[in-house]
């Protein structure tokens, strides 16, 4: 370390917290690292400036100009049945002329050592490829999908708006934030890994702000919120037209922006209104759970289909009896584990005892471990949603005491669908 924070590395590349007049060295740096076509407004610039302010951003800089951006913050992530408090990483780039020289091995091992010092359970990231990850100790802990409706091959089972449980109601952008932010948070904090999207996050959403991501403010992008019978909003909608026409039919799709549904009622009348869209065929919503109910919401459950299955968050234990206990089980049980850290931050062999009412006590102890897993299992099984027995079959779970794996992984699944979405950290 060369002065406070700074670490100056052999190869003469500075590594520190971001300078406020690199911000704009920052952004460009973020746009050519994603391979983005146009550059940032300067309205875009400053509003990346706001988005940040108060988050950790560690810069690494090479003669003075910034060669990688590395940005963290805190998060209440939510887990099973309670939240852990959570790192959450973004902005990772390194500029192409300086990729594969350990700069964000550098970037990340710092900031886990700091998240685990400051007493932070969990670090939590969307990756941008599957592979970069695991290194660091993250495991793949949620899945996101794509669903596609045929809508002309749909026929729902109720018809709950019909029975006047649900009605829809068309919204406009400007109202859409104050709508939508509560309904979110209120799903997000029954759903495992649930991004925080705060009203900033609707207005660049909803193209009210520019951050520069190119969301089109004169794009119609139809909205509609769904209320229960006393006037709660419980639902919220919102697509964009994918046009396409053939032999002078329409062959339109409508494209998911976001679909928040509190409970059975919303969900099909929100899937319903999407079925039922004239010069539609079909609608098509990336980003969902795996366990989205829709099949279940049809005749012919083959109408609904699921496509680009793939990891969504990626979650590294730091705490493993803070993140342990964060969360709640839907069975009593015990196990004694020995969790394996190569960066020596969060290793050790612990006696998890999940109560009757679903708590759980977690102690240091000498015993014999009945199962050995490496940090990134853990990450991967903690929030619930990824099954641990996927894990023991690769051969990456060691078994001591037979049968423990299989108890381990009944008492860490929460079948809970997540909510995701379009979705940032
Ligand atoms: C949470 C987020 O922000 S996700 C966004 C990630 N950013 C991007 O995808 C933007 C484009 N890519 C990049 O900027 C860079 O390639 C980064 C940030 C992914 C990697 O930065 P680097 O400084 O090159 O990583 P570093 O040199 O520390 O690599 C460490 C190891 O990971 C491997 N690695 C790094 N990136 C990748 C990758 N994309 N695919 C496969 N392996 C990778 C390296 O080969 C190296 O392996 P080794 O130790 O066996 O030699």
């Amino acid at each position: 370390m060369s002065g406070e924070g700074t670490e100056r590395r052999a190869d003469g590349f500075e590594l520190r917290d971001m300078h406020e007049d690199e911000h704009e060295q920052w952004v460009a740096l973020g746009r050519r690292g994603f391979l983005e076509a146009r550059r940032a407004t300067p309205a875009a610039v400053e509003s990346r400036r706001r988005a940040m302010a108060g988050h950790r951003r560690r810069v690494a800089v090479d003669a003075g100009r910034v060669v990688a951006t590395f940005r963290s913050y805190g998060v209440d992530l939510p887990v099973p049945g309670g939240s852990a408090l959570a790192q959450a990483v973004s902005s990772v780039v390194v500029a192409a002329t300086h990729r594969r020289r350990g700069l964000l091995s550098c970037l990340m091992a710092t900031d886990l050592q700091e998240a685990r010092e400051r007493g932070d359970a969990l670090a939590v990231l969307i990756a941008a490829e599957a592979p970069i990850y695991g290194r660091f100790g993250f495991g793949a802990a949620t899945e996101a999908c794509r669903w596609t409706l045929d809508a002309r091959g749909a026929r729902f089972r109720g018809d709950p708006v019909r029975e006047g449980r649900v009605s829809l109601e068309l919204a406009e952008d400007a109202d859409l934030v104050d709508l939508a932010v509560p309904l979110h948070d209120r799903l997000a904090a029954r759903s495992p890994g649930a991004t925080p999207r705060d009203p900033r996050w609707w207005r660049l959403a909803l193209g009210l702000e520019d951050d520069g991501s190119g969301t089109d403010p004169h794009l119609q992008r139809p909205a509609v919120v769904a209320r229960d019978d006393v006037g709660r909003v419980v639902g919220v909608l919102r697509y964009r037209a994918v046009e396409r026409e053939e032999a002078r039919r329409p062959a339109t799709t409508a494209e998911v922006l976001d679909l928040l549904a509190d409970g059975p009622d919303a969900t099909t009348a929100l899937w319903r209104h999407l079925a039922d869209l004239d010069l539609v065929v079909g609608a098509s919503a990336p980003f969902r759970s795996p366990l989205e109910p829709l099949p279940h919401l049809l005749v012919d459950e083959r109408a609904a289909r699921q496509h680009e299955r793939s990891d969504f968050h990626w979650v590294r234990v730091l705490d493993v009896p803070a993140a342990l206990t964060a969360r709640r089980y839907a069975t009593a049980g015990a196990c004694v584990l020995e969790v394996r850290d190569d960066a020596g931050l969060a290793g050790g062999r612990w006696r998890l005892e999940v109560g009757a009412d679903g708590t759980a006590d977690v102690e240091a102890t000498a015993a014999e471990p009945d199962v050995v897993l490496p940090v990134a299992v853990l990450g991967s099984v903690v929030l619930g949603q990824v099954p641990l027995v996927g894990h023991v079959a690769a051969g990456d779970v060691d078994e001591r005491t037979p049968g423990a794996a299989r108890r381990l992984g009944a008492l860490l699944h929460d079948p809970s669908a997540a909510v995701l979405g379009r979705t940032w950290f």
